[in-house]
Parts: C-alpha cells; sequence; structure tokens
C-alpha cells in the first residue's frame, strides 16, 4: 500500500508539503480540512524524541490521529535517535514514507532495507554540517533524500544554502530518486531549490504563519513552476 502511495508521491510532481509542526494542534481535523482544501498532495510530519535534537514533538498517537483524518500520503521525518524502535510503530499508525537521520544510525543501508521489510517507502535525511559520503552504501536502498536546509529541530530557522548544492549533486548522480528539502523554504527560497533539482518543498512557517493557506500554497506553487526551463 505504501508503495502506491509512493507513486501517488511520485505522480503529484513538483509538490510543496505542509510539516504539521507549527499547525493549531487543538483544531487538528480542521487545519486537515484547510489543507485538503488547498490543493495539499502530501502531508509532513516531524518527529522529535528531546534526544537526536532539543525539541520534543509528538509520537504514534498524533500520526494515528491524523491518518483517521485524512487519506493524503504521510511522509513521516524521524528526528529521533533510535530510527529502528520506533519505526514498525509508525507504519502501523499510517506512515506511508519514513524518514530517519543518516547521523542517527551506524549503517544507514541496513535500516533502510529494515524499514522497507516493514512496508513504508523509506528516506534518508541528513543535516546541513553532514556531508554527502555520509550517505555512500544507502543511496541505492532509499526512495528518497531529504536535504537538511536548517540543522533539524526547529521551525522558523533561516535557510541554509548548503543545501543547494547537494541536491544539485544527488540530482546528477542519482536522478531517479525522489529529492526531498525542508527548512527556511519561502517564496525567495523554493525557487533555488527546484532549479537544484528538488521535488519535494517541506514548508511550515511560510504556510502556518498565513491566514489564507491556499494562497500561500498557490505563491509557492507559481515560484517553483518558475524555477524551472
Ligand atoms: O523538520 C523540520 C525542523 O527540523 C520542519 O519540517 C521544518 O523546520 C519546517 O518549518 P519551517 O518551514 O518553518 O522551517
Ligand atoms: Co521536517
Amino acid at each position: 500500500m505504501s508503495q502506491d502511495k509512493l507513486e501517488l508521491i511520485r505522480n503529484a510532481g513538483p509538490s510543496v508539503l505542509p510539516s504539521l509542526l507549527l499547525c493549531d494542534f487543538g483544531d487538528l481535523k480542521t487545519e486537515l480540512a484547510r489543507l485538503e482544501d488547498a490543493g495539499t498532495r502530501v502531508l509532513h510530519l516531524d518527529v522529535m524524541d528531546g534526544h537526536f535534537v532539543p525539541n520534543l514533538t509528538y509520537g504514534m498517537p498524533i500520526v494515528e490521529g491524523i491518518r483517521r483524518h485524512s487519506d493524503l500520503p504521510m511522509d513521516v521525518h524521524l528526528m529521533i535517535s533510535d530510527p529502528l524502535r520506533y519505526a514498525q510503530p509508525m507504519v502501523d499508525a499510517g506512515a506511508d514514507l519514513l524518514t530517519f537521520h543518516v547521523e542517527a544510525v551506524e549503517d544507514a543501508g541496513a535500516v533502510a532495507r529494515e524499514i522497507r521489510s516493514m512496508g513504508a517507502a523509506v528516506g534518508v535525511a541528513l543535516n546541513p554540517d553532514t556531508d554527502l559520503s555520509a550517505l555512500d552504501g544507502c543511496l541505492d536502498e532509499v526512495d528518497m533524500v531529504l536535504v537538511m536546509s536548517v540543522d533539524a529541530g526547529f521551525g522558523g530557522q533561516s535557510f541554509n544554502p548548503v543545501a543547494l548544492a547537494k541536491l544539485a549533486a544527488l540530482k546528477q548522480s542519482h536522478p531517479d530518486l525522489l529529492l526531498e528539502i525542508d527548512g527556511g523554504i519561502n517564496l525567495k527560497t523554493i525557487a533555488a531549490a527546484r532549479a537544484a533539482g528538488c521535488d519535494l518543498f517541506v514548508v511550515g512557517s511560510a504556510i502556518f504563519k498565513q491566514d489564507d493557506y491556499a494562497a500561500a500554497i498557490a505563491g509557492l506553487d507559481a515560484e517553483i513552476a518558475g524555477g524551472v526551463s
């Protein structure tokens, strides 16, 4: 089922993925309806453990609650020290694409294979200070690479352009991999990410700090469309 969702994500073309980190969790059902009405095709969920990153968010009950109120594919970004400990529960809760951080594990290829065996598509993430060479040996095992353009842990940080060169290099070396960027994406930064070969654009503040989500996403979509030949 999750491979079908991966195809849905691929077939959606370049897409804005709202990061629910900054949404109103007191009114999640309304937030999800507003995002769906605004044309959202994929949701991005940020799971933080207060250990791998100095921030704590939510776990399986929230992921499962979102699944009950939305059929959209869920891209779950695990910012946790022990991704395999929670991978199967996250898949059971409804994660379609499960992404772990390369900095958190010893053998990223083995972690990716194990997550895939659980029935989810798999992504690997790397922070701005982590060199692409850290992904050696695991790129053939993943469906997606998440290039962080801020240090994982908090929304609302400024875009780090080091992500652009990484995206361009990955696009050249692995043209079939899905590429995602996360952190500080807004109307000023999104076109450069698209031009570097990015497919999936995670956006938190630039949507949730606006009153009109549809207008915010439409503006970002327009920048994506203008950012590539
Ligand atoms: O993974 C994340 C933080 O670690 C979030 O997805 C990201 O920060 C989104 O928020 P913003 O668009 O405000 O940067
Ligand atoms: Co994220």
